[in-house]
Order: C-alpha cells, then structure tokens, then sequence
C-alpha cells in the first residue's frame, strides 16, 4: 500500500477547490478506505491476473480515497449547511451526471468524475456510480428535511432512505469500477441487491447506535435512535437497534453462504459488516473517542 502520509496530501490537494472541504474529510477517507482495501487485499491480488489491475496501484487507491473524502464532505454540506443551497445544486448536478460545475469553484467535483471514467475498468460502473451519487444526494437531502420538517417519519421509511445515504453502493460501485469487481453484472441478481440492501442497513443501524450520543448532543434528528426515542419515548431503542443489527447480519450471512459470490465480494462485505468495531473505534475526529459527546467537531 503506499504511504499513509503521500496518499493523505494527494486527497488534501485534490480537496482543495472545494469549499468546506476540510483535512478532517481526507483523514477519515484515507483511514476507512485503506480498512477496507487491507480486507480485500488478497483477493484483489488473486483477481489481478484476470483484470491486470495491480491492487497497489496508487492512481487507483487515491481515486478511492477522493471519492470517499467526497461522500464525507457532501454528508456535511447537508448537516452542516458548509456551502449555499445553489452551490450544492450546481455540485450535485455535476457529480451525479458527471459535467462541469455550473457555479465557480469545485473544479474538484469534474476533476474527479474525469478521472474516474477514465479509470473505468467497466464502463458500466461509471454509469452506475453517477446514478448511485444521485441517489445518495436525494437520500442526504430527504433525510435532512425530514429531520427538520414537522412530518416524522416511520421506522421503516426511514430505514428506507438511509440505505442509500449510508453510501455503500457507492463504495462498492467505485471499488468495482477501479479493481474490475464486476458490479454491474451481480446487481442484475436478485440475491446481490438484496445483499445491498442488508449490509446498507447494517451499516446504517451501526452508523446511528455509534453516533447517538453526538447526534443527540447536537440536536441532529436524523438518527434512528432518536427517531424511535421521539415517537417512542419509552422504548429500549439500543436493545432494539442491537437485535435488529443481529437480525440483518443473520440475513445476510443466509444469503452470502447460499450464493457464493466471486472474489472479493465475501471479504469485501464482512470488512463493512465489522467496520464498526474496526473503522468507528479509531475514527477519532469524526466520531470522537468517548461515545459520552466528547470529541466534537469543530463548527463549520
Ligand atoms: C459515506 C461515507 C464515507 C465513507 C465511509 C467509510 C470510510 C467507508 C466508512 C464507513 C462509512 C462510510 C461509508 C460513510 C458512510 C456514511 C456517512 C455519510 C457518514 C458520515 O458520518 P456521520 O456524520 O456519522 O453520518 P450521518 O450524517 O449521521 O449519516
């Protein structure tokens, strides 16, 4: 793997034009995104010989880590409010359909998408990835409005929407077009979408019980817990999460052991399945190190 710190200035400059982007977004990017890489790293390494894509290569890892950087910085813009609602308009529109920015600034956003459809081991991919940007931007947004409208919504409607603004589609998807993972052909099966839809909601339930305390402590509505505790107020929301998290992981374990998906998809789904004992617990600037509501962030 190359150097932390080589890989960390790649994704800081790339950062650079835009607006809000902080060192913050790049350290959690470098941090979660070489996590993951480190699972796969052996079946990436079996694959290559049929692909020719060399797990090491540092063009494709920091492709990786700017598009994670890039959904941690949009997650912001909508909590955050970092950049004017027109601006978010204009980026959004030119990440989702892969164009040049319509406002100033942002060169990054058209920097990035260029790259990576140049990269594109399948063409396909990149298609795909510009369709999931779309939808974890609509995710970020409905769940942002209805966090601070006066309609709650339910459990599962919510449950609904953050499979799409937890963003593992698109971590997976940018993976599959930089490693030729082969994504566009499995999300043509049943079984590989629903394996989606459990390891999204398994990273969501974990992303929610992990970040409860903050969330709380910053009056951010968006949350499971706090939504069951609003409509719920007596409800043992952290055994219930919990049983729902032991539930979905049994889901999926069915069906990863049932269809046998190609290298690296086994790997590549436990790694997210435990990225909250892993990637959460040493995520010290974004989640901080005591789940007490120590450790903010500082204000935008
Ligand atoms: C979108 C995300 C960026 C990449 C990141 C990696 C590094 C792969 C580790 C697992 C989570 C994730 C996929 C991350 C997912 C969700 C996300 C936007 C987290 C932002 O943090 P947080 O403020 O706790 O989330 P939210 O605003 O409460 O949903």
């Amino acid at each position: 793997m190359i150097p932390t710190e080589s890989a960390l200035q790649q994704v800081l400059e790339w950062g650079r034009s835009l607006t809000g982007f902080a060192d913050e977004h790049a350290v959690e990017a470098v941090r979660g995104g070489q996590y993951i890489l480190q699972c796969i790293q052996p079946s990436l390494h079996d694959i290559s010989a049929r692909t020719g894509r060399d797990p090491q290569d540092e063009k494709l890892i920091v492709a990786f880590y700017c598009e994670l950087a890039l959904l941690f910085w949009l997650d912001d813009c909508n909590d955050l409010g970092l950049i004017a609602p027109e601006q978010l308009a204009a980026v959004e529109q030119a990440l989702g359909q892969g164009v040049p920015c319509a406002v100033p600034g942002f060169e990054g956003c058209a920097v990035l998408r260029a790259s990576l459809a140049a990269l594109a081991y399948d063409r396909r991919d990149y298609t795909e990835l510009l369709n999931d940007t779309r939808c974890y931007c609509a995710a970020l947004r409905a769940g942002h409005a209805q966090a601070a409208g006066a309609e709650r919504w339910s459990y599962a409607e919510y449950l609904h929407n953050s499979i799409d603004s937890i963003a593992y589609a698109n971590v997976f998807c940018c993976l599959s077009l930089l490693w030729g993972l082969d994504m566009a052909t499995l999300r043509a099966r049943p079984a590989f979408r629903q394996v989606l839809r459990l390891i999204s909601t398994i990273g969501r339930l974990q992303n929610d019980l992990h970040g409860c305390a903050k969330d709380r402590a910053a009056g951010e509505a968006d949350n499971a817990a706090i939504l069951l505790l609003q409509r719920y107020p007596a409800m043992p929301v952290e055994d219930f999460l919990n049983d729902e998290l032991v539930g979905h992981a049994r889901m999926l374990h069915r069906v990863m052991v049932k269809e046998r998906f190609p290298a690296p998809w086994g790997p590549l789904i436990e790694a997210m399945a435990v990225i909250r004992a892993k990637y959460y617990q040493t995520s010290i600037s974004r989640y901080g190190n005591d789940a007490a509501g120590g450790g903010q962030r500082a204000p935008a």
